[in-house]
């Protein structure tokens, strides 16, 4: 079954022969290892190296703390975050919180902000709830997660005292290193490992998106399986024209060496949000250094059109935008005839929903390449576990091909340090003493 139909067709752009084979050498690097940050390709052949053993003792885990609480709080940043946000909310029905019916816990998550009326607000809602927690980071020292546990540990530690402490928390860390798997060690947290070959931005098919996921009722052996088809539709050896990933991550960047400068991705489906943002850290980071990369940019639609659109259809012509399309909805609503017709939408009876979407989403495509935005359309089937375990991978992969387009290293991330030396030094953690004055003088 294909999972995913990439349509260039609107992108005023042909791939040269020279692009393609960029593409192609890129694709080649990212199997051989020859690369820049070849030490973090372990995502590369991670759907296809997840056995139904590794799925099961995640499924385990996930049982337990499924049976102990209603609330699950999950706490990390970026790509310790993003990627089980954006399959839950994917996953869901939009008002989950109106039914009454509940028959999965809640999965909330905490240390992505550190803002204290959330932290404020999350503490007193759960205090009518059992909870227990799922603490990721990678590098186990990320300033925004470690607060939010520290806070969530001592309110599980007080509620259940310290054994059961250890029953209602996991923690996804490094195998050896940081302050989290020293704490989990002590402590006797079960723990799942982030291998050392995954960033953090590529970890999504590791128990950092799993183990929540599967805590949500998520079918994760069919989002692996996803995955595990586009591994193989877009592996080195692939027909440039047959590869996808290969194909967008080309054009992406024929439309870049043109003057476009901004990708927006959008989606007519609301559910689809955070994978925008899970995207913005995947091409965010991969792309953006060395003074180069495009910028990732999204919208929701059609209500951003309502916002956006203006800039869209008329501002700076730096822009082209990628649209992830859904072939089938789940559920069916369709416009009745009306008596009187005041509103005047008659016209449109007897349609369903998905159809006037439709037509806005052909409608928008049209107007926005003749006011020259370059349209990407990929077209999922439905959104399933299935459907969106392909489209992560296929977004990974074309993110590895297009920043070796590039020329950059797409797997670090030196930039973001910046603000973290900016914020120790301001708080005076120890060993920021001089960074500390010279902050402290310049604000
Ligand atoms: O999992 P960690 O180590 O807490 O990192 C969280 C996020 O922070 C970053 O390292 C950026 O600071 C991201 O690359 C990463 O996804």
């Amino acid at each position: 079954m294909e999972t995913l139909k990439l349509d260039i067709s609107k992108t005023g752009v042909a791939v040269s022969a020279a692009m393609q084979a960029k593409a192609q050498a890129a694709n080649a690097l990212l199997e051989s290892g020859k690369g820049a940050g070849s030490d973090f390709l372990g995502w590369v052949h991670l759907p296809s190296s997840i056995t139904p053993d590794r799925i099961e003792a995640i499924e385990k885990q996930a049982a337990k703390l499924r049976e102990k609480a209603e609330v699950i709080i999950c706490i990390g940043i970026g790509g310790s975050y993003l990627g089980a946000k954006a399959v839950l909310e994917a996953m869901s029905d939009s008002f989950k919180f109106l039914h009454k019916k509940r028959t999965e816990p809640v999965v909330v998550f905490a240390g992505q902000n550190i803002s204290e009326d959330y932290t404020h607000e999350l503490l007193e809602a759960v205090k009518e709830y059992s909870i227990a927690t799922i603490v990721i980071s990678k590098s186990g020292t990320t300033t925004e997660p470690a607060i939010a546990f520290r806070l969530i540990k001592a309110e599980i530690e007080k509620r259940y005292g310290k054994q059961e402490a250890a029953e209602r928390i996991v923690a996804i860390t490094d195998k050896a290193r940081g302050a989290l798997k020293t704490l989990a060690d002590n402590e006797g947290y079960p723990t799942f490992v982030i291998p050392d070959d995954v960033g953090g931005r590529f970890s999504v098919l590791t128990p950092v998106g799993l183990l929540p996921l599967a805590a949500a009722g998520v079918d994760i052996a069919a989002l692996v399986r996803g995955a595990q088809e586009m591994e193989r539709a877009t592996a080195d050896g692939t027909p440039f024209e047959k590869n996808p990933a290969a194909v967008y991550a080309a054009v992406r960047n024929e439309l870049y060496e043109g003057g476009k400068k901004i990708e927006i991705l959008g989606s007519y489906e609301p559910k689809l949000q955070y994978i925008n943002e899970w995207w913005k850290q995947l091409y965010g980071e991969s792309e953006g250094k060395d003074g180069k990369g495009i910028f990732p940019a999204s919208v929701t639609l059609t209500a951003d059109l309502h916002s956006m659109g203006q800039y869209i259809q008329d501002g700076e012509r730096t822009l082209f935008e990628t649209i992830i399309s859904v072939a089938e909805p789940a559920g069916k609503v369709v416009v009745e005839a009306d008596g009187e017709n005041l509103d005047g939408l008659n016209f449109l009876a007897g349609k369903r929903i998905s159809e006037i979407n439709r037509m806005a989403e052909l409608g928008v495509q049209l107007a926005h390449v003749d006011g020259g935005v370059p349209n990407i359309r990929i077209e999922i089937p439905q959104i399933d576990a299935h459907a969106v375990g392909s489209l992560l991978y296929f977004f990974e992969r074309a993110c590895g091909i297009s920043g070796y387009i590039l020329g950059v290293n797409p797997f670090d991330q030196p930039g973001v340090e910046a603000y973290k030396k900016n914020m120790f030094a301001l708080l005076d953690k120890p060993g920021y003493e001089e960074a500390s004055k010279a902050i402290k003088a310049r604000l």
